[in-house]
């Protein structure tokens, strides 16, 4: 299988995209470590998947080097190695710019972007020192290069992201690792509901979006698998966007409902 034998952490993994790609990973023949905050999710979902799956709980709002390098070496600890690292998970709040809250602007920056730095930091150093490279995958969205008015911490760590994974690219690509992102359109998860419970928003995502529906974990899901696979060798740095047609269109088109 594509991923046989290689061990993956994927944080986020208690639902979502992140539970899609620890489970594809896993289909694929991958150890996989879930992380999440919610710890009983986690557990149930790594028990579920039983073999080659184990779980470890936290909250990355609190992210630290030591958080980092433990989350790191839990995988090491149970898998004997680190191959795949998914950064995954990520928060949204939408308020008004100006009315937008300090507080809850730096919980979205820790969570969406430092938490993938200092996680990325300890997964490189793993994957340096075992000298077989890797892939990191961190995930994006179309927002990093879409502004949205209302969600300003959002949009700016996804932009973070962005740049992040090209550092990250060029710093670690001599060491066989190749670093990506994802930068998904809507997909159907808790997180995207949201925004889409709002039918004016919903309206705005799917009139600007060809294919004409959001999309599905699973979609996302293969866009990791991909790119943590041999056959994306030669693609270092690079956001790749499964956005329906979403960032290509510079119009409206009826929505069917
Ligand atoms: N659903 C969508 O339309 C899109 C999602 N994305 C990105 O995909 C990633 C996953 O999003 P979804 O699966 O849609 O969200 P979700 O809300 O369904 O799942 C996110 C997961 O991350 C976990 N998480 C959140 N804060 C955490 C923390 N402080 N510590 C540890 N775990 C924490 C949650 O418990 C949850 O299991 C995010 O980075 C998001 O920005 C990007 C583009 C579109
Ligand atoms: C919250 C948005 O609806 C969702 O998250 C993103 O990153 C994309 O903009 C999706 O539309």
């Amino acid at each position: 299988m594509k991923h046989q034998g290689k061990t993956v952490i994927v944080t986020g993994a208690a639902q979502g995209l992140g539970l899609a790609c620890a489970e594809r990973f896993h289909a694929e023949g991958a150890n996989v470590l879930l992380v999440d905050v919610l710890a009983q999710k986690v557990e149930d979902h790594a028990k579920r998947l039983g073999e080659r799956a184990s779980w470890w709980a936290g909250d990355l709002a609190t992210i630290s080097k030591p958080m980092a390098t433990e989350l790191v070496d839990k995988a090491v600890a149970d898998f004997g190695g680190l191959d795949i690292l998914v950064n995954n998970a990520g928060i949204i709040h939408q308020a008004e710019f100006v009315d937008f809250p300090e507080e809850i602007f730096d919980r979205i920056q820790r969570i969406n972007l430092k938490a993938p730095f200092l996680i990325g930091q300890a997964a490189a150093k793993v994957m340096i020192a075992q000298g077989r490279g890797g892939s990191i995958i961190n995930m994006s969205s179309i927002n990093a290069i879409l502004a949205i008015p209302n969600s300003v911490a959002y949009a700016v760590s996804k932009g973070g992201i962005k740049q992040l994974t090209a550092v990250m690219a060029v710093s670690l690509i001599r060491h066989g690792i190749r670093v990506n992102a994802i930068g998904p359109g809507t997909i159907l998860t808790e997180l995207a509901k949201t925004v889409m419970a709002n039918e004016t928003q919903r309206r705005a995502v799917l009139s600007r979006t060809p294919i004409g529906r959001c999309g599905e974990p699973s979609e996302v899901a293969s866009v990791a698998s991909f790119l943590a696979s041999d056959d994306a060798s030669y693609i270092v740095g690079q956001t790749i966007y499964p956005d329906g047609g979403r960032l290509i269109l510079n119009y409206t088109v009826p929505v069917d409902d």
